[in-house]
């Protein structure tokens, strides 16, 4: 089962628990019937207990009173014993553990999978932990509360990740919604512990200092604390220490123009909005009524916004009708399975991309056909040869981090392309089928740009160089979603029997990709190898 990556599935999940919750009432129910049973038993033999001693040793003169504690003492403590014996609420009890055994019931993986769904929203928007445990998302308050404990459990996914600057935060909510008590005997040494670990990675040597100080003086009979110590200061060596703790930024600072930054990175900034195209840049982008590529349009322009020119990037809008979406809908329902990517030999599952897809022939409903139809008038492009219509919801967290859709050669060499006879994909038309209402773009990081879900609209872009090349500056990803679900419709449209539509030219620049190619391709090989 997969919950996380998709919103339907966690509304099915909430009704379940709904379910084990009437369950577990039922449970206590009969259960307190029982203990208000054996509360009864238990005050009436104490009051006829307090009666004997009273009367002192006279009390057995009667031979009722004696019948009374024979009675006791016999019929009635078996009848007690019996009832403790029995276990109450064991049909609620098993009713309950079919429920959790449920294929569909999410399992620790999820757990995680939700965990890391956060810290990508909270790296990649650049939130503030001190707002996630009041609930709020990016501004918006959710009313939910998170506590201690919840803060150390993600904390202790982040260090593992590596993430220290967000773990560090983490911690430091973690240590400061501790309320006393039990909880926090048993919570302290954990925080401080991983607290040491975030500020290792981080290099904060004074504030490492000082933490080992504290967790010595909460659990001061650890050995292994005193040894970690002794062997931090030994690996400090003749460094001395700074005379103030580092401050610590939750988010690395944005980097500068120039700066050398990752994919992953270039692609955050794009979903947050860091990177964006100056008015300079935009001057040149037109946008209107489009009655170019088809005489259809002539009769029926469509609204449509450049966002590129080269490689071309076209946003149209209003070119999928609700009733179509209604009937996918219907076409996908419970059809869903866990996004894959493209591995190393294989189609895998991937924290990479978290979503849920479908694949459906344009033969299975005539408004499939319809739509393809409507994509080869806006986009002057051949449907002869396109793949199978994509459908993919995202839940909160879901994302798909930055790729081209394009193959590598590689890929075409390793066989893992489908029908491959058909060619790469040429370009591609994505559909926006609902709008979010937080997050869930679809970043360029390129090309600067970042397309905001609107329901109803659809993006095309050109994957390749006129010369059938790749074209990386097509690099591109799906925003976490913040808030709320997303619908997509990929059509992806594939190299052959398009030369009349887009002709073949061999364009200066095609062979400098190429070589850049290759050596993305080599770096992907070498990347997935070492996952
Ligand atoms: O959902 C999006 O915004 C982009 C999806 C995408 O890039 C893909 O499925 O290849
Ligand atoms: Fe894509």
């Amino acid at each position: 089962a997969e919950f996380y990556s998709s919103i339907h599935e966690m509304t099915k999940v909430f009704g379940y628990e709904q379910k084990m919750l009437q369950h577990m009432q039922k449970f206590v129910a009969e259960n307190q019937g029982k203990l208000d049973f054996l509360k009864a038993r238990l005050r009436e033999y104490e009051s006829e207990r307090n009666e004997a001693r009273e009367w002192g040793p006279a009390y057995f003169d009667s031979p009722l009173n004696q019948y009374l504690l024979n009675k006791r003492l016999t019929v009635d403590w078996q009848r007690v014993e019996n009832l403790m014996e029995t276990s109450t609420g064991e049909k609620s009890l098993n009713r309950l553990r079919k429920l959790r055994n449920r294929e569909t019931m999410p399992d620790k993986s999820e757990l995680e999978g939700a965990i890391d769904g956060l810290l990508r929203l909270q790296y990649v928007y650049r939130l503030k932990a001190k707002d996630l445990v009041k609930g709020i998302l990016d501004g918006v308050d959710y009313g939910t509360q998170l506590n201690s404990e919840h803060c150390v459990d993600i904390a202790r996914l982040a260090l593992r990740d590596q993430h220290p600057r967000l773990a560090h935060s983490w911690l430091l909510e973690a240590k400061n919604l501790l309320t006393g008590g039990k909880k926090e005997k048993e919570l302290k040494p954990q925080i401080l512990a991983l607290l040491v670990q975030a500020k290792k990675e981080l290099e904060d040597f004074r504030g490492l200092n000082e933490t080992y100080h504290e967790l010595i003086q909460v659990q001061p009979a650890s050995e292994e604390h005193a040894q970690n110590y002794d062997s931090f200061l030994g690996s400090l060596g003749e460094k001395a220490f700074p005379n103030e703790s580092k401050p610590i930024l939750e988010h690395a600072p944005i980097p500068e123009e120039n700066e050398l930054v990752s994919e992953f990175q270039a692609y955050s900034l794009t979903c947050s909005g860091h990177w964006k195209l100056t008015p300079k840049d935009e001057r040149h982008l037109r946008c209107g009524y489009m009655t170019e590529t088809h005489p259809f349009l002539w009769i029926a322009p469509l609204k449509a916004e450049e966002l590129s020119q080269d490689p071309l990037l076209v946003l149209y809008h209003d070119v999928i009708y609700q009733s179509e979406i209604d009937v996918i809908r219907q076409l996908t329902n419970n059809r869903l399975i866990r996004a894959t990517i493209t591995g190393n030999n294989s189609a895998v599952v991937s924290n990479v991309r978290t979503s849920q897809f479908t694949f459906i022939p344009a033969s299975a409903h005539k408004v499939l056909a319809t739509i393809d139809q409507r994509v080869a008038d806006m986009t002057n492009m051949n449907m002869k040869y396109a793949e199978d219509h994509q459908f993919a919801n995202y839940g909160i967290g879901g994302h798909y981090g930055q790729h081209m859709d394009w193959f590598y050669p590689t890929a075409f060499e390793n066989e893992l392309v489908s029908s491959p006879e058909m060619g790469n994909r040429i370009a591609t038309v994505l559909f926006y089928l609902s709008d979010v209402e937080q997050g869930g773009g679809t970043a360029f990081p390129q090309l600067r740009q970042h397309l905001k879900p609107k329901k109803y609209a659809a993006a095309f872009w050109h994957n390749l160089h006129a010369s059938g090349v790749g074209d990386v500056r097509t690099q591109h990803g799906a925003c976490p979603i913040i808030a709320g679900s997303k619908w997509v419709q990929n059509r992806w449209i594939r190299e052959n029997d398009q030369s009349d539509r887009r002709p073949c030219e061999l364009w200066d620049d095609s062979l400098a990709t190429l070589a850049q190619i290759m050596e993305l391709s080599k770096r992907n090989k070498a990347q997935a190898a070492s996952t």
